[in-house]
């Protein structure tokens, strides 16, 4: 067994396919619409599916907006540099909602953006040993 996606419904895929792949450096991987129930799936990710765990955003062709509710936490991506990372993402217009630093209470480097929908998404400074703490 393995992971194969985590589906985020997003509100406007254009746009949201824009930020995975040119702010989070992302493919966008493949893209299938269902006419027959109005929705569009984009899958986005570092590589092919067969060897990646990747995203698929749903675009209901129907439906402009999401109540995110309060139990979504994060989806979290490893990068060799979140500092240069969150300087790109600000320099983009993109919203960095945590600046980069160590976890409260641990070592590990991470930061905090928000995609279009106001997913959060966490960047793990890529570390040698995988203690994560
Ligand atoms: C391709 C596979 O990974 C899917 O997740 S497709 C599953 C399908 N998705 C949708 O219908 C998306 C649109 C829907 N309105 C939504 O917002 O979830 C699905 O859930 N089908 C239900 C079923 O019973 O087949
Ligand atoms: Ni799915």
């Amino acid at each position: 067994m393995r992971l194969l996606h985590t589906m985020l419904r997003v509100a406007d895929l254009e746009k949201s396919i824009e930020f995975y792949t040119k702010v989070l450096g992302m493919k966008e991987l493949r893209r299938a619409d269902n006419e027959e129930y109005r929705y569009t799936l984009a899958f986005v990710g570092y590589g092919d599916e067969k060897d990646n765990t990747v995203l698929e955003l749903t675009y209901n062709w129907d439906q402009d907006s999401y109540d995110l509710g309060n139990a979504y936490g994060h989806i979290a991506i490893e990068f060799d540099d979140i500092y240069k990372t969150c300087a790109d993402i600000k320099a983009a217009g993109g919203n960095v909602s945590r600046e980069p630093g160590p976890v409260k209470g641990g070592t590990t480097e991470i930061a905090f953006v928000k995609d279009p929908d106001g997913y959060a998404i966490e960047l793990i400074q890529k570390k040698e040993d995988m203690s994560r703490f």
